[in-house]
């Protein structure tokens, strides 16, 4: 081996050498000569490269992972339990309904296969049987009677005996063989009389009785008849069919990559791949994980998707190999029964009827290769979809959006800046939406993006208030909060597809640093971004921006430079490559980053006839929830607030009047941005000013024993008068 002629001086054992147990002083160990040693051991074409290292360290059972590593006595009974890997009970496809339908479907598909296959060449079949059998008959009858005389072994032994002129040992034998062969013309006469008698009843018993028993005999005469190397059925063709993931195919198809590592390995100890657990059923298909030899990461594996698959002679989107846990030389290689392409997406699970969501927990996104459901979030994230036309971003990004309808609590606000219509569907539930690329739409689009950034500051307050009244423990918008109706803190959904059309604008470079502060301040606050964009380039989208997003799908993209803008800087290089996925074809299927392990999955597909029904549904949550009409249009006085709604809402019990001073605490905690650090002559101002004109009078309560004056508004003119305004609103 060329790797033994040329000994590493630096390659010494590290470990102690093995020494009497008793002798506790530390041996001295002789680097220099060790080394001589181990390198004329090395050099030496006769030795055994076994025998280069200790022979009884050698273990070729798999690696375990992160083992202890000083097995102490004192771990505790559970961790040392925790640690062991047990084989689940049931294989892993009838532990689930998923796997469970999988595999039956498969099953049923592979036999509906090989039955359609036989049938059409069942006349072919026929003719072979009606050749053969006859001679299956003769023949059977011809070994029948050879087996009965038992002449088979006994005829060579008599001629050897006449050879050598051993008269009696013939007679021994002749007299054996007769012995044998007169039970054997017993059991061959009861044979007969059985034919003659099925004979007799089979032709006297009803018709289908003789085909039944044709149908049994006939093949198997044919059997006996037919030449050995011909047989009655054509081999179903494997081409077609699903390849089994086996030990070896995986061995043969990692040895093909030309990875060095491993083909070095492979050279010198040939379980240098080593299958921890067994291959097994995994949804539609099977997963082999595999421990890469050492120093290997699964990462150089999957960036070679494209050999592996051409190894295992099969199309590429059925070839899904990932980073399995435990350590980056493991990998997960899961074989689909078919192309990820031809296998039928179940529906969304939010197109059911009695589908809700709250924004504040994960739902259902995408599915994953082998049709596992694949859940996100939106609270407290941003996204990115990129990708080139015809990838599916618009479709994903819709999904978000359709998702985000069916939390009633949730605002949304965006642009389409292609000027399609993709998102029109959803136009009865959003407060805001904008549709082209024209000047005007791109000048409202940057409105709207400065209005973002105010109304950013104007939750960063809120939230302020609400942490000092101990309700965001986080300084965080809380499902509580999210709830508070006028709490100014409910999900802001704000999205733009295509942004790339405003980017590359006169708007671009001041659009891309407010965003980019939008995006970092707004997140715990409850604005949400999506952003869509078909040219990932850093004029069209700042790199302050993709930096600061925390959720990235990479739909089919062209090259590195675009897959990386999109995912993170090395994505490529670590194996997370969107450029497998062609445009149109493979339309929906990307990268997902931002989910725990990033994986290849296919957003739901949701046509736009689905979407309208969603949007229906989405209406009617509103509508229940008064979110319907949507949130106010003008978003320049947003939060929109009423003074006398505002006042009849916080008004502390049954009390007639209340003085100013209370009323603006109460108000305060209710709308700090707007009622923080309101002074009572200022409310009296407002209330006895145009339009309202309320009478703000002093009002004495006694406190402490004294009597004090203050002034303050009664509750029964203040609902007059907002009974009042709302007649003469309802009557325009
Ligand atoms: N998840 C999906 N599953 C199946 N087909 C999909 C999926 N998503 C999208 N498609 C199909 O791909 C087509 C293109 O999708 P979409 O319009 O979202 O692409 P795009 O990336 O936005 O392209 P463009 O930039 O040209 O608009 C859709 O018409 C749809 O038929």
């Amino acid at each position: 081996m060329s790797t033994a002629a040329l000994p590493d001086p630096d390659d010494f054992d590290l470990t102690p050498t093995k020494s009497d147990p008793d002798d506790t002083t530390a041996a001295v160990l002789d680097f220099v000569l060790e080394r001589r040693r181990r390198a004329e051991r090395a050099a030496d074409p006769d030795a055994d490269p076994d025998e280069i290292e200790d022979a009884e360290s050698f273990d070729d059972a798999p690696p375990v992972e992160g083992g202890p590593v000083d097995m102490a006595d004192d771990i505790p009974a559970e961790i040392r339990d925790r640690r062991q890997d047990r084989r689940p009970i049931l294989a892993d496809w009838a532990r689930s309904w998923r796997g469970l339908r999988a595999m039956v479907k498969h099953q049923t598909k592979d036999a509906g296969y090989v039955v359609a296959y036989h049938g059409v060449r069942s006349p072919k079949y026929a003719g072979k049987l009606a050749l053969w059998a006859p001679v299956g008959a003769v023949r059977g009858i011809g070994r029948a009677l050879h087996w009965a005389m038992a002449e088979e072994g006994n005829w060579d032994l008599r001629q050897a005996a006449a050879q050598r002129g051993e008269a009696d040992v013939w007679l021994k034998l002749d007299a054996r063989r007769q012995r044998q062969s007169v039970w054997r013309w017993w059991v061959l006469a009861f044979a007969l009389l059985a034919a003659i008698a099925a004979t007799v009843v089979l032709a006297l018993g009803p018709a289908w009785w003789t085909y039944g028993a044709l149908a049994l005999v006939v093949p198997l005469l044919a059997t006996v008849g037919r030449p050995a190397d011909r047989p009655i059925t054509d081999r179903v063709s494997e081409g077609n069919r699903y390849r089994k993931l086996t030990a070896e195919l995986v061995r043969r198809a990692l040895t093909s990559l030309q990875l060095a590592a491993i083909n070095s390995a492979v050279a010198k100890d040939p379980k240098a791949i080593a299958f921890p657990y067994d291959i097994h059923r995994d949804g539609p298909g099977h997963i082999a994980i595999v421990d890469l030899p050492y120093g290997v990461e699964a990462s150089e594996v999957i960036a070679r998707r494209g050999k592996l698959a051409s190894a295992l002679r099969l199309p590429l989107d059925q070839v899904w190999p990932e980073p399995a846990p435990g350590h980056t030389g493991r990998l997960a290689l899961w074989v689909g029964y078919e192309p990820a392409s031809q296998m039928k997406q179940p529906p969304w699970p939010l197109l059911s009827d009695s589908a809700k969501v709250d924004l504040f927990k994960p739902f259902a996104f995408a599915t994953t290769p082998r049709l596992d459901n694949v859940t996100v979030e939106m609270m407290f994230r941003n996204w990115i979809f990129g990708g080139q036309p015809g990838s599916g971003k618009t479709f994903a990004l819709r999904d978000l959006l359709l998702a985000a309808g069916l939390d009633a609590r949730a605002e949304i606000r965006g642009y389409e800046l292609k000027g399609v219509g993709d998102f029109a569907v959803l136009e009865p539930i959003m407060a805001e939406y904008g549709n082209g690329f024209d000047d005007e739409t791109l000048a409202r689009c940057f409105a709207f993006i400065e209005w973002l950034y105010e109304e950013a500051r104007r939750r960063s307050k809120r939230i302020e208030h609400y942490a000092k009244l101990g309700k965001a423990p986080e300084n965080k918008v809380t499902p509580e909060l999210a709830s508070l109706k006028d709490s100014g803190l409910h999900p802001l959904v704000a999205w733009f597809d295509e942004l790339q059309e405003l980017m590359t604008s006169k708007y671009g470079k001041e659009a891309g640093e407010i965003l980019e502060k939008v995006i970092k301040l707004g997140r715990a606050l409850g604005i949400i971004i999506l952003i869509g964009t078909q040219i990932p380039d850093k004029d069209s989208l700042p790199t302050g921006i993709t930096r600061n997003v925390n959720s990235r799908f990479c739909l089919s993209v062209a090259d590195q430079t675009a897959n990386d803008m999109i995912l993170g800087t090395s994505a490529y290089k670590l194996g997370y490559r969107a450029t497998v996925f062609e445009p149109v074809k493979e339309a929906g299927w990307g990268v997902l980053r931002g989910f725990g392990k990033v994986q290849s999955v296919r957003s739901y597909y949701v046509d736009t006839t689905a979407a309208a029904k969603i949007v229906a549904r989405a209406i009617a949550l509103r509508t229940a929830a008064g979110n319907v009409p949507t949130f106010p249009e003008d978003r320049e006085v947003a939060p929109q607030h009423d003074l006398l709604a505002d006042l009849l809402q916080i008004w502390p019990g049954d009390e007639a009047s209340v003085w100013n001073e209370t009323l603006i605490e109460h108000l305060a905690e209710l709308r700090p941005e707007i009622y923080g650090g309101w002074k009572p002559a200022q409310l009296t101002a407002m209330l006895s000013g145009k339009p309202y004109g309320i009478k703000v009078a002093q009002i004495s309560r006694r406190i402490d024993g004294k009597v004090v004056n203050r002034r303050g508004p009664a509750h029964a003119d203040i609902l007059t008068k907002a009974t009042e305004r709302k007649r003469n609103q309802s009557g325009n």
